[in-house]
């Protein structure tokens, strides 16, 4: 594979860069070193002057110049040329510089770098994160607040419901049940999601999502019966579902490219902070008469401000596209680029439209049919979905949903009578490690933090199985107690590597997972997204629903030795199925995937993308370089 040419990009011994500019997107610089063209090159900068820049710079490459269209062909996009702006704009900041940045680099052609939706070609100046961008992203990601929430709060109110419910305790069974049905809820809601989201549009299913909340929230609220409590959970899993597909899609949707991978994990933090604020709710409400219906209560405000900001809200401009309404397209477009010429985004409309009429069918229905045979029978495709749905499962079956759903239990089990405080002390770990990965999940590496985050999880868990053999948990029953009571110098370490398991676990398998739009390319990204989606909810379903059966029956030591083998034996999957995709454009992740995993060609782009934008940040900053016009050519 490493002998293999990525299409786009030239041979290695022509210097390529990809590069964020102080204002703007990531560019493709695309340099040649031969003399002649240099000399071509200065000859032709004035004809970029007049209008011209584009075809100007294309002929400027002398020699190279067959080579140089056919590169401007190779996305069938629309191309920004620089020329004589740089020209100028070096020659002002200083001959020496000048010089030096020629004789290393000649002229250079700014080429915009498809993104992961491959949607944004052409706005890349000057497009800074409006605050229309920001409040989109903000209102969005409040559906990953209340996935965060309504999973996070049950832990504690499983402890505090007492004998709320039909007047008696809750077994086993029953924690598991209520705590299952919420999965439930979200698988069956995230099979469907992806395509509704296109039928219906984005912001209507996440407002459809809100209305579950509602309903089942109140349905909650006000049950005495277990049943009762069960249903509410169950609708409340059809919204949590719909909003953590929908959410990071619309994101991605809005957002810069720029900023779209860190956007994500924005959503991922305010799912892990929705969970920490679920914890501290529940630690103060523990005590509190029906504290755990207030603790439902509470998430209905998030729900009803989503709703609310939503009705003045537009839907993604991709969506508008679809829908073959270009007006308000044009519109979000307007109010998302501030100041972006009329041509430049109708520009970008022409090509959203493009986009979406890849995938032949002769109604709705015959397109879904057709996407789900290419997703199969494209081997790209294909083992996209295997990394996506891998991930996914990865990130359920090593046991976290298990451990945060019942930490409450678990921790009392083991001598904490204030277990909703230490599970603050879980999931607080969760979220900062989240935001630990926001930082560096480009510099390190997706492959890299992963490969640090599972064996870390699989030496926690091993250490745990053991301190847990140690503590000698029985079962009686639904009943669980320790030998020794009051806890125990073993009860620390299982607190110690639980918590220790959360940061590993956050730091990689918690977050990556949700990148998982980049994997897809545009036209099979909605079904991709809903099938990895759903692998994600059936393995919290399936863990959820068996996690304290497990405990009973093979012990706490065998469950926690089988999450440590299940993190061991997914670090062997990454190690030999997930390249690196950071820094890597959407053709290039295709490609990546087209005869195999191809690891190693994938570490090396990586590399050499991030060198490359690391050596052009550096010259920029020096050269003050600054770009006034854009030329675009088709
Ligand atoms: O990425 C999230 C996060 O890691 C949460 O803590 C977890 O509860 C979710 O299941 C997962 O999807």
């Amino acid at each position: 594979m490493s002998r293999n040419r990525i299409p786009m990009f030239r041979d290695e011994d022509e210097l390529e860069t990809s590069a964020a500019l102080q204002n703007g997107e990531r560019f493709d610089l695309d340099t040649i070193s031969d003399s002649q063209s240099l000399h071509n090159r200065h000859s032709s900068a004035g004809a970029g002057a007049n209008g011209a820049g584009g075809s100007g710079s294309a002929e400027s490459l002398g020699g190279n110049s067959q080579d140089s269209d056919d590169k401007l062909k190779l996305d069938g996009m629309h191309q920004h040329v620089f020329s004589h702006e740089l020209d100028d704009e070096l020659h002002n900041s200083g001959s020496n510089d000048y010089k030096e940045f020629l004789e290393n680099n000649d002229r250079i052609r700014i080429k915009p770098v498809n993104d992961e939706d491959d949607t944004s070609v052409i706005i890349n100046f000057n497009q800074g994160i409006s605050p229309f961008i920001v409040i989109l992203t903000f209102v969005a990601s409040i559906s990953g607040f209340l996935f965060g929430y309504d999973t996070g709060y049950i832990s504690s109110a499983l402890i505090s419901i007492g004998n709320d419910l039909d007047n008696r305790p809750l077994t086993y069974g029953d924690k598991e049940f209520i705590t299952a049905a919420t999965s439930l809820g979200a698988l069956i809601s995230s099979i469907f999601a992806g395509t509704a989201a296109d039928v219906f549009g984005r912001k209507p299913c996440l407002m459809f999502s809100n209305l579950m909340f509602v309903v089942g929230a109140i349905v909650q609220i006000t049950a005495h019966k277990f049943w009762q409590m069960t249903a509410g959970r169950l609708v409340m899993g059809f919204g949590v579902g719909i909003g953590s597909l929908i959410a990071p899609l619309y994101i991605g949707e809005i957002a810069p490219r720029k900023i779209r991978g860190r956007l994500t994990v924005i959503n991922s933090l305010w799912l892990t902070g929705g969970q920490l604020i679920a914890y501290g709710c529940g630690a103060g409400l523990t005590k509190v008469n029906n504290g755990w219906r207030i603790l439902v209560g509470l998430s209905l405000i998030p729900t009803v401000v989503q709703f609310t900001c939503f009705l003045f809200l537009p839907d993604t401009p991709r969506y508008y596209v679809m829908k073959g309404d270009y007006d308000m397209a044009n519109k979000v477009l307007h109010r998302s680029y501030t100041g972006t010429a009329d041509d430049v985004i109708n520009l970008k409309i022409e090509e959203l439209k493009e986009l979406n009429t890849s995938i032949p069918g002769k109604n709705r229905m015959h397109v879904i049919w057709n996407t789900i045979k290419i997703l199969h029978t494209e081997p790209s495709h294909f083992r996209a979905l295997i990394i996506a749905c891998g991930l996914q499962g990865i990130q359920q079956f090593t046991g976290w949903n298990s451990l945060l759903y019942f930490s409450g239990t678990i921790f009392e089990t083991v001598g904490f009578s204030n277990s909703s405080a230490v599970s603050i002390i879980v999931s607080g770990t969760n979220f900062i490690f989240t935001l630990v990965t926001f930082f560096c999940i480009d510099k390190i590496g997706r492959r890299k933090i992963l490969l640090i985050g599972l064996p870390g999880m699989t030496a926690a868990l091993v250490v745990c199985s053991i301190a847990f053999h140690f503590i000698g948990i029985k079962f009686d029953g639904n009943d669980a107690y320790v030998e020794h009571s009051g806890f125990s110098g073993w009860g620390i370490v299982i607190i110690v590597f639980i918590i220790v398991f959360a940061a590993f676990y956050a730091l990689g398998i918690g977050t990556v997972p949700w990148q998982q739009s980049e994997l897809f390319p545009q036209n099979v990204r909605g079904i991709g997204t809903s099938y990895a989606t759903a692998t994600n909810w059936t393995g919290s379903l399936v863990i959820a629903s068996s996690f304290l059966t497990m405990l009973q029956n093979i012990t706490p030591t065998g469950t926690f030795a089988f999450f440590a083998g299940l993190s061991a034996i997914s670090t062997v999957f990454i190690y030999l199925c997930y390249p690196e995709l950071s820094g890597l454009e959407l053709e290039e992740v295709q490609y990546i995937l087209k005869d195999g995993f191809n690891i190693k060609a994938s570490e090396e782009l990586a590399k050499k993308r991030k060198q490359q934008a690391d050596n052009v940040d550096q010259k920029l900053h020096t050269l003050k370089f600054e770009p006034t016009q854009e030329i675009i050519e088709e």
